[in-house]
C-alpha cells in the first residue's frame, strides 16, 4: 500500500485558492441537466465524487461540454427529468456512483420521478450506508425502487416513471441528503408536494444550500422552520446562465486549522462571510477555541494563537467538525465533539476510525455512541494512520505534522474524492 510520511512542519503560511465545493458542484451539475437553457459552471470541482455525476449525466444523455483542466462545464439542460429516447438497449442501465452520497441521493429521486429504466451502484462502502429513508420517502409518492442486495442499502433498481407528488414524510435523523433529493424533484412532479420531516433533521446547513440553489434555477420553496415543506409540481427549473461554484469549506477547514495550530497566518480565498456552505462556521469553533479570524466577501484568514479545547454540538458541521478532531492534539484540555451519530454512516465508521487513529498518536479518546471526547497527550507519538478509504481521515491527520514528530498517512490517494491535490497544496503552505 502507497503511504505518504511528513515530516515535522516548523510553520505555515500564505494563501490557498479554494477547489469547488462538492456540495455546490453536484447540485449544479444536477440542477443544470434538468433546466431549461444552458448553464455555464465555473470552479467546479475536479474530483472522484464529480466525475461520478458527469458520467451519470453523460449516460442520462445530457449533452455538456467540459474544459480541459474540468472546471468549467457547459450544461445544455433537458427542460425537465431524464428520458431514455438515446438508449437501444431494454436492459436496465447501470450508473456507477463510487461512494459519491451527493450523486447516490439526488440521482435516486430525479430517476424514480423519470422516464428510465435505472440501476445504481457504487463501491463496497456506499452498500452499507443507508438510504431506506429515502425510499420509504419515494415510495409515498409511488416511486418504483427495488433494493437489489439488502433491504436499506443500495444497490438499488429504479423503474422510473412519472409521478404525481402529495405529502409524504421523510425521516432526517440519519442524513440530510434525503431531503435534499426529493426537493430538488419536487418543482417537476405532476402535482404539489408538501414534506414533512419526521426525527430531528441532522446537517440542517445543507438544507440552506440545496434551497438556495434551488432558487437560483428559480424555485422557491415554502417551508415552516425545516419541519413542513411545500413545493408546487410542474415547474420547469430556468438556468441562470452562469454559475460559479463558491469554494469547499470543509477542504479549507484543514488549511484553517494548521493556521491555528502552527501559523503564521493563512488566508483561503473563493468563500467569505456571505458564503452559503455552514462549514464556513468551522472557523467560529477555530475562533472559540482561541484563533484569531479574519472574514472578508471572498476570503476567511487565519492566524495562530493558544488553542483551548471546547465542548461543542457539530450536528450542523459533520464534515469540518472531524477537523476538530485532529485539531484538538494542539489545543489545552480536553475537545469534546458532540451530536455527530451520522459520523458512524458515511465513508467509515468515523466515530470509530477517528478514536482508533487519535489514540495511535497518543490521545486518550472517550467514544461514544454520538460523540467523542479527545483528551491530548504531553508529547504526540510517530504513528502509521489509517486512512479507511476516507479521504477526511487522510486530511485531518496530516496536521499531526505541525508538532516535532512525523506522521505517516496510509493510502493518501484516498483524497480522490474530494480533493486530489490536498497534499500538493498543504506542502506548498509549510516551511
Ligand atoms: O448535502 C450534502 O452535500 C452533504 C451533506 C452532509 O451529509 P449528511 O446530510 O448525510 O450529514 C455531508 O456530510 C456530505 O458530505 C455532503
Ligand atoms: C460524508 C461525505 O460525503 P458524501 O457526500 O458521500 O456523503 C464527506 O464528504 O465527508
Amino acid at each position: 500500500m502507497k503511504t505518504l510520511t511528513l515530516a515535522p512542519i516548523s510553520a505555515v503560511s500564505g494563501e490557498v485558492h479554494l477547489p469547488g465545493s462538492k456540495s455546490i458542484s453536484n447540485r449544479v451539475l444536477l440542477l443544470a441537466a434538468l433546466a431549461e437553457g444552458q448553464t455555464e459552471i465555473t470552479n467546479l470541482l475536479d474530483s472522484d465524487d464529480v466525475r461520478y455525476m458527469l458520467n451519470a449525466l453523460t449516460a442520462l444523455g445530457v449533452d455538456y461540454q467540459l474544459s480541459t483542466c474540468r472546471t468549467r462545464c457547459t450544461v445544455q439542460g433537458l427542460a425537465g427529468l431524464f428520458k431514455s429516447d438515446h438508449l437501444t438497449d431494454l436492459k436496465p442501465l447501470e450508473l456507477f456512483l463510487g461512494n459519491a452520497g451527493t450523486a447516490m441521493r439526488p440521482l435516486t429521486a430525479a430517476l424514480a420521478a423519470s422516464d428510465v429504466n435505472v440501476t445504481l451502484v457504487g463501491e463496497p462502502r456506499m452498500y452499507e450506508r443507508p438510504i431506506g429513508h429515502l425510499v420509504d420517502a419515494l415510495a409515498g409518492w409511488q416511486a418504483d425502487i427495488d433494493y437489489m442486495q439488502n433491504s436499506g442499502f443500495p444497490p438499488l433498481h429504479i423503474k422510473g416513471k412519472a409521478l404525481q407528488g402529495g405529502k409524504i414524510a421523510i425521516d432526517g435523523s440519519i442524513s440530510s441528503q434525503f431531503l435534499t433529493a426529493v426537493l430538488m424533484v419536487a418543482p417537476l412532479l405532476q402535482g404539489d408536494s408538501e414534506i414533512s420531516i419526521i426525527g430531528d433533521l441532522v446537517s440542517k446547513p445543507y438544507i440552506d444550500i440545496t434551497l438556495a440553489l434551488m432558487q437560483r434555477f428559480g424555485v422557491t420553496v415554502k417551508h415552516n422552520n425545516y419541519q413542513n415543506f411545500s413545493i408546487t409540481g410542474q415547474q420547469t427549473y430556468q438556468s441562470p446562465g452562469a454559475c460559479l461554484v463558491e469554494g469547499d469549506a470543509s477542504s479549507a477547514s484543514y488549511f484553517l486549522a494548521a493556521a491555528a495550530i502552527k501559523g503564521g497566518s493563512i488566508k483561503v480565498t473563493g468563500i467569505g462571510k456571505h458564503a452559503v456552505q455552514g462549514d464556513i462556521y468551522f472557523a467560529d469553533a477555530l475562533a472559540a477555541m482561541g484563533a484569531d479570524v479574519e472574514w472578508g466577501d471572498d476570503y476567511i484568514q487565519v492566524t495562530r494563537n493558544t488553542l483551548t479545547g471546547i465542548d461543542r454540538d457539530y450536528n450542523a458541521i459533520p464534515d469540518a467538525a472531524m477537523t476538530i478532531a485532529t485539531t484538538a492534539l494542539f489545543a489545552t484540555g480536553d475537545t469534546v465533539i458532540r451530536n455527530v451519530y451520522n459520523w458512524r454512516v458515511k465513508e467509515t465508521d468515523r466515530l470509530a476510525a477517528m478514536a482508533t487513529e487519535l489514540r495511535k498518536v497518543g490521545a486518550t479518546v472517550e467514544e461514544g455512541h454520538d460523540y467523542l471526547k479527545i483528551s491530548p497527550p504531553a508529547k504526540l507519538k510517530h504513528a502509521s494512520i489509517a486512512t479507511y478509504n476516507d479521504h477526511r481521515m487522510a486530511m485531518c491527520f496530516s496536521l499531526v505534522a505541525l508538532s516535532d514528530t512525523a506522521v505517516t498517512i496510509e493510502d493518501p490517494d484516498c483524497t480522490a474524492k474530494t480533493f486530489p491535490d490536498y497534499f500538493n497544496v498543504f506542502k506548498q503552505l509549510s516551511r
